[in-house]
C-alpha cells in the first residue's frame, strides 16, 4: 500500500454511513489505506479501530484496525435521528478532509452521505450538497456531479432544484460549462481521450420538432452544435425515455442529462450497489456513495457497503493515476 490514504468523512452519523465505514474497513484493509474522520464515541463498535494523531499513520495502523482521525460532535450517535446539534460536526469534517487533501495528505476525499435537511435545519448549511460545498471550498464557480458504475455514467446538468425550477436553469451557459467540464473530466481522470458524450433532451421525444417543448431546439441543440464544431464528440438532444436501454448505452461514455431524476433513475436502477458519485471539476478528488443516509435501517446492521467500497476503489484508481 503506498502513496497518501484516502480521507472517509463520516456524514450524517445518525445514518449509516458509520456502520458502512466498519464494513469497509473489513473489506479494503489489505487493499488500500484509507481513514475515517469521525468522533470516535459514534462508532458501532463492530471492528477494532485506532486513533491517528495524523493522516500518515493510516497505512500501517489499516491491517489490525480502522484507522480514525478523531473529530469530537456535540451530541451523541442517535441512529434513525439526526440531531441538530451534531449537524456544524457534519459540516466541519468535510471541510477538514478537503484541507488534508488540498495539502496533499489525502490523496482523496471519499464522503459518506449527509442528510441535507439536517445540515440546513441544524447548521444553517447553505449549499444543496456536497458538490456545492466542494466546489466553494475548492474555489471554483461549478463543480459537475457524476454516477458512475460498469453500466452507466451519467451526470444531472441542473441538480438539486425543484422540477418547476429546472427549465430556467438549464441555460446554454450551464450546458456549456458541464459539458466541458465533463469532457475534461472523462480525459483526465478515467483516460478516455475523445469521450462520446450523448445528451438528453429536456422534454418527451426532446420536445418532437417543437410539439412538446422548445428547449431542445433552442437551448439545447445550439450548444451541442457550436461544441461538435470545436470536435466534441456530442450526439443528441435525444428522447430521455429511449437513451438507457442497453444498446443505446454501449454508444456511449457518459449521458449528460437536464436534471437530477432523469440521470439518477437510470443508474440507481441499472447499479444501486455498485453506482459511485464522483464530482468533476475540483481540484482534488472526490468520490461518495449514490446512496443517502438510509435512516429507515440505520443502527439495524443491514446496510450494504458495495456502494462505498467501489467508491474508495474509484479514488484510489483516480489517486494513483493523477
Ligand atoms: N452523497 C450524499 O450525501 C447523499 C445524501 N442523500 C441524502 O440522504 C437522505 C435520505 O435520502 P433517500 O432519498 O431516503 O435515499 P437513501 O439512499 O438514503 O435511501 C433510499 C432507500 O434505499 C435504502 N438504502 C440506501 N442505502 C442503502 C445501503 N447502503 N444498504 C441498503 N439499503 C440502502 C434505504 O434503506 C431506503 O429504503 C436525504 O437527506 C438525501 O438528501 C441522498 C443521496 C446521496
Ligand atoms: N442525489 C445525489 C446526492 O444527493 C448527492 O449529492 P452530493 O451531496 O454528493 O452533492
Amino acid at each position: 500500500m503506498t502513496g497518501a490514504p484516502i480521507a472517509l468523512t463520516c456524514g450524517e452519523p445518525a445514518g449509516v454511513g458509520l456502520e458502512i465505514a466498519e464494513k469497509a474497513w473489513l473489506a479494503l484493509k489489505d487493499e488500500l489505506p484509507f481513514f475515517l474522520i469521525a468522533d470516535p464515541t459514534h462508532l458501532p463498535g463492530t471492528v477494532p479501530h485506532k486513533l491517528l494523531q495524523s493522516p500518515q499513520e493510516a497505512a500501517k495502523v489499516m491491517a489490525d484496525a480502522l484507522p480514525v482521525l478523531p473529530h469530537p460532535f456535540a451530541a451523541a450517535r442517535t441512529p434513525g435521528t439526526a440531531l441538530p446539534e451534531n449537524a456544524d460536526g457534519v459540516v466541519d469534517v468535510i471541510a477538514q478532509a478537503v484541507d488534508l487533501a488540498m495539502e496533499g495528505e489525502a490523496s482523496a476525499i471519499c464522503t459518506l452521505p449527509i442528510h441535507k435537511k439536517a445540515l440546513k435545519d441544524g447548521a444553517e448549511f447553505p449549499y444543496p450538497g456536497h458538490t456545492e460545498y466542494l466546489a466553494a471550498l475548492g474555489g471554483v464557480d461549478n463543480a459537475v456531479m457524476m454516477l458512475a458504475s460498469d453500466m452507466l455514467r451519467v451526470v444531472p446538468t441542473t441538480i438539486h432544484i425543484p422540477l418547476s425550477e429546472v427549465p430556467a436553469a438549464l441555460t446554454p451557459a450551464l450546458l456549456e460549462e458541464t459539458l466541458r467540464i465533463t469532457a475534461k473530466g472523462l480525459q483526465t481522470q478515467f483516460g478516455i481521450a475523445v469521450p462520446r458524450i450523448a445528451v438528453a433532451g429536456l422534454n418527451p421525444h426532446a420536445g418532437e420538432g417543437g410539439a412538446m417543448g422548445h428547449e431542445d431546439a433552442s437551448v439545447i441543440a445550439p450548444v451541442l452544435e457550436s461544441l461538435r464544431r470545436e470536435g466534441f464528440d456530442i450526439t443528441g438532444p435525444l428522447p430521455a425515455d429511449t437513451m438507457f436501454h442497453a444498446a443505446a448505452r454501449a454508444r456511449y461514455d457518459v449521458a449528460v442529462c437536464a436534471y437530477h431524476d432523469q440521470a439518477l433513475i437510470p443508474i440507481k436502477t441499472l447499479d444501486f450497489d455498485g453506482g459511485v458519485n464522483v464530482t468533476l471539476g475540483l481540484p482534488f478528488i472526490r468520490t461518495s456513495p449514490d446512496h443517502g443516509t438510509a435512516f429507515d435501517i440505520a443502527g439495524t446492521g443491514q446496510a450494504n457497503p458495495s456502494s462505498t467500497i467501489a467508491a474508495l476503489r474509484m479514488a484510489a484508481q483516480m489517486a494513483q493515476s493523477a
